[in-house]
């Protein structure tokens, strides 16, 4: 950290009691930390967050960063910075375990995942690479496996067959309107405004479903809210493929989270915190305190947010100050899709054995998209678990019913499709991702016209509080491989802020000559009340942690103490450890 001015030194510990005094300096960075967790962690000591009037009388646990989730993207994060020299982290997560939105369920003898379940896009895919270098079992999907039934039982899947064409055909056009859009005006439109251009009308049961599987069933949202430009580019597969490589694992899609951390995480590792729910973010151009729900309070220079969209838009999290203007209005033109897996395990099969079961309801969207769990390559035979999906305004209906009154909305529509003998499930599972407070939805989606002025804002911390998670992507928003690589992402700007902190002498040309000598570096004098009291402590602190300095190679560090003022000379500039 450079300090450059008075407001500077508070981060450090300033109390009335203690003061830091400034003179030309450029204080190791590796040593304030040290001083500061000394003040703040074994004495207790009270000090003040600088900056833009944003006092604050805190006792906690400092670090240098703070990342608040352990789902993919706060764990790549960590990782980056661990990478990177930097272990003065914590993370604070929620719940009890790691992985958020990759989340397996013991379900009906088999484990089954509740959240993500593809690698969407193979070839370069980054979660694909983690999932090969695990050897994560499951399959690639292939939808031609499907039969298509209308809500009498019939088979109408060859009628579907040729809409699945017509819509192809459709998008086509969709695709060259997009294209014309952007070399034109760039105004957005919806997909649906597209799809009805190039001549596509779903109003027929199996158009609902072809269409509804399309999109909703990927997009978590139906086409008539879907932005055009933003969603039929479709990064994933123009960079990736579309091949979905459906995780049947039994270790869970979520072992690439649980495997990354163990490359760097401790089992007991102080610095993964869980039942941390972070209730309050103060931030500032200085540093970022975080306050959880049991009333902790944890400093740091830099904080990382994986929130979901849904958690960031929800009142669950107090911003002090509220989040500027230009930041909430990047937030919140994005939304939050919701989706619900539901799994039910019958005492036997009697469905079609095939990958995908279409229902063509007059309703579109009525469990509109079944899965047989033992088709080849899922799970073995007699599981007699099958899969329901469900999606958009359906999803959140569903969410706030019983799981008695989904299963036997479901059972009607089974037994008009395979008749009434279809037994009674023994079990059935229903995802409730919407109401879970520390998700409240799936994943994020673009709707028509956001974005309008690009995503630059979008991406951009407030003070030091970086924004990561999937929804902060701005390629890959709304998927795992989203949330790993912003987490990356916003780990590799933090650390550049750091190193712009700190800049070496040899590529500071603006510090005029380069820092060498204790003179040139200055000193810092940090002055007691008096040579009474917890401040005696605190001195001998600052020499325990000097000489640990000098043992760890960082530099020594010379010390008097001249009527009770501590001066501590710095050695010989090495530059940041950090770095
Ligand atoms: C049903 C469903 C199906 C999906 N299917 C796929 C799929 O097949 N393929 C795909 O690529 N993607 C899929 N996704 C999306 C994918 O799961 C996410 O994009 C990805 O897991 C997000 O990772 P993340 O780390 O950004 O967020 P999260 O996994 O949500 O991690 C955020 C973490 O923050 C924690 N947290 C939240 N609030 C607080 C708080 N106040 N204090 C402390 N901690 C907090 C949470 O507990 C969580 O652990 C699906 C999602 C769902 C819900």
């Amino acid at each position: 950290m450079c300090l450059h001015r008075w407001e500077d030194f508070a981060i450090l510990g300033l109390s009335p009691e203690v003061r830091l005094q400034r003179k030309n300096l450029l204080v190791d960075n590796y040593y304030q930390t040290k001083v500061t967790r000394k003040l703040l962690e074994e004495k207790g000591a009270v000090y003040r967050l600088g900056g833009e009037g944003m006092a604050q009388q805190f006792r906690g646990t400092s670090a240098k960063v703070i990342i608040i989730g352990a789902g993919i993207s706060g764990i790549a994060a960590a990782k980056t910075l661990q990478d990177n020299g930097v272990q003065d982290f914590i993370i604070l997560e929620g719940s009890d375990r790691i992985g958020g939105r990759m989340r397996l369920v013991d379900f009906g003898g088999v484990k089954i995942e509740a959240g993500a379940n593809w690698v969407h896009g193979i070839r370069g895919n980054p979660v694909w690479e983690l999932a090969q270098g695990l050897d994560l079992k499951g399959k690639v999907q292939d939808v031609a496996k499907m039969v298509v039934r209308d809500d009498d039982g019939a088979d109408v899947t060859e009628h579907a067959v040729s809409r699945f064409a017509d819509l192809q055909r459709a998008r086509k056009h969709a695709h060259a309107m997009l294209e014309r859009k952007i070399s034109e005006d760039g105004n957005d439109t919806s997909i649906r405004v597209a799809l009805r251009l190039a001549g596509w009308k779903a109003i027929a049961p199996v158009d609902k479903v072809v269409e509804y599987f399309s999109f909703d069933f990927q997009n978590g949202a139906t086409p008539d809210v879907t932005s055009l430009l933003q969603n039929e580019d479709e990064e994933t597969l123009v960079d990736f493929d579309d091949k979905e490589y459906f995780v049947t694992d039994q270790r869970g899609f979520g072992f690439i989270v649980e495997e990354m951390a163990r490359t760097f995480l401790d089992k007991q590792d102080p610095r993964l915190q869980f039942n941390k729910c972070v209730d309050e973010i103060k931030w500032s151009n200085q540093g970022v305190v975080v306050r959880t729900s049991d009333g902790s309070e944890y400093s740091a220079e830099y904080a990382l947010t994986t929130f979901s969209l849904g958690v960031l838009q929800s009142d669950h999290i107090s911003f002090v100050p509220e989040l500027p203007d230009w930041k909430l209005e990047e937030i919140y033109q994005v939304e939050m899709c919701h989706y619900t897996k539901i799994f039910l395990k019958f005492p036997f099969k009697f469905w079609d054995g095939k990958e995908y079961i279409f229902h063509a309801h007059p309703k579109r969207g009525y469990y509109p998209v079944m899965q047989d769990m033992e088709a080849e390559g899922c799970h073995p035979p007699g599981t007699n678990i099958l899969a329901v999906t469900v999606t958009g305004e359906e999803s959140k209906r569903v969410e706030g019913l019983p799981n008695s009154t989904v299963a036997s909305e479901i059972m009607e529509v089974l037994r008009n499709l395979y008749g009434e003998d279809v037994p009674t499930p023994v079990d059935i599972f229903v995802s409730r991702w919407s109401q879970d407070p520390l998700f409240l939805g799936a994943f994020t989606r673009i709707p028509t016209g956001a974005f309008r002025d690009g995503t630059e804002k979008y991406k951009a911390p407030v003070g030091r509080l970086y924004f990561g998670g999937e929804a902060f992507h701005e390629r890959y928003m709304g998927f795992v491989h989203g949330g790993l690589l912003a987490g990356v992402d916003k780990a590799k700007d933090i650390l550049n802020a750091i190193r712009d902190e700190c800049p070496s002498p040899s590529d500071t040309p603006d510090m005029g000559k380069p820092i060498h000598t204790s003179e040139e570096i200055g000193e810092v004098t940090l002055t007691g009340s008096g040579h009474n009291g917890p401040w005696d402590n605190i001195l001998d602190d600052v020499k325990e942690t000097c000489c640990q300095n000098a043992t760890t190679g960082l530099g020594s560090w010379s010390l008097s103490e001249p009527k009770g003022l501590l001066e501590l000379h710095p050695p010989e500039w090495q530059g940041s450890p950090l770095l």
